[in-house]
């Protein structure tokens, strides 16, 4: 554990000879430095942030609920803009790494079939639906979807499916930057571990420069080159872990006494920062 408040993440020291780097050319770097928010009102909600985080790299962050765990992600994702500090996404405009989001709540259409969905993030390019085919096609088989799924409407999908069709519309614009908040903390625990193993082999494949926030210990570290630990709000970043497992991710790792020790000690240390 080493305590953080300034950038600190060293690529080399994140690079493991399991894990392609071939695609982290157009991956951004994200930089922070006393970044702050205080929302209209006064409420403060994350201050003195830094972090500096890899291209390509996958980092989770826990912490107490409100902490600001949302607020940092919305920040990088500039949905909001900081009051305090500087954060650097690595360009000057967030189009350039075409970032996408996933939340807790898929939020489908329900109007629209799987596909319809998935295309939605493409017709909002201006691309047609012949342009778009082979595209959502690609990114329905790398979630574990299948031909007879594409045409499905939402309402007969599972908690699951659904999010599998969640994360192929947030990654059918090939992301290079991914900012997912809570997205499985809805389903159960084997259907929230099977997501868990497949996102480790699909951020393997494309590579994009990933944070993950979660309540969940055990799932960070599974996910995870490395976990950020905040304080209750105003939330800053007490410390950090890198994990040092290798991938792929097996679901074996999970009853691993190393696992278990690494998972005690983020959580230990979350106990500690939230008393
Ligand atoms: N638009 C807003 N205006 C004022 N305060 C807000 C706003 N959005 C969030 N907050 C407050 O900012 C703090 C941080 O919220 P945020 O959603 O980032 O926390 P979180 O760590 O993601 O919480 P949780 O784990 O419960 O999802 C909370 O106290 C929240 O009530």
């Amino acid at each position: 554990m080493s305590p953080t408040s300034e950038p600190t993440a060293d690529e080399p020291q994140h690079r493991s000879p399991d894990v392609d780097h071939t695609n982290l050319t157009s991956a951004p770097e994200l930089t922070a430095a006393d970044l702050g928010l205080t929302f209209e009102g006064g409420h403060r909600a994350i201050e003195e942030v830094g972090f500096r985080i890899a291209p390509g790299e996958f980092v989770s962050i826990v912490g107490p609920s409100g902490c600001g765990k949302s607020t940092l992600l919305r920040l990088v994702a500039g949905l909001l803009t900081p009051t305090a500090g500087t954060l650097d996404v690595g360009a000057t405009s967030r189009d350039e790494h075409r970032p996408a989001f996933v939340f807790q709540d898929p939020r489908l259409l329900p109007w629209r079939s799987v596909t319809g969905n998935v295309r939605l993030p493409l017709e909002l390019l201006g691309q047609t639906s012949a342009e778009t085919a082979a595209t959502i096609a690609s990114a329905l088989e790398l979630v574990g979807l299948t031909g007879e799924d594409a045409t499905k409407s939402p309402r007969m999908l599972s908690g699951g499916m659904r999010m599998r069709v969640s994360l192929a519309r947030a990654l059918v614009t090939e992301p290079t930057l991914f900012l997912l908040d809570e997205p499985f903390g809805a389903l159960d625990d084997i259907i929230r571990q099977r997501l868990n193993e497949d996102l480790v082999a699909i951020w393997q494949q494309r590579r994009p420069t990933t944070l993950f926030v979660t309540h969940n210990v055990s799932e960070a570290v599974f996910l995870s080159q490395r976990v950020l630990v905040m304080t209750p709000g105003p939330g800053r970043i007490a410390a950090e872990f890198a994990v040092p497992f290798e991938f792929p991710r097996r679901p074996g790792l999970r009853a691993e006494t190393r696992f278990a020790e690494l998972t005690g000690e983020v959580s230990a240390t979350l106990r500690e920062v939230s008393a």
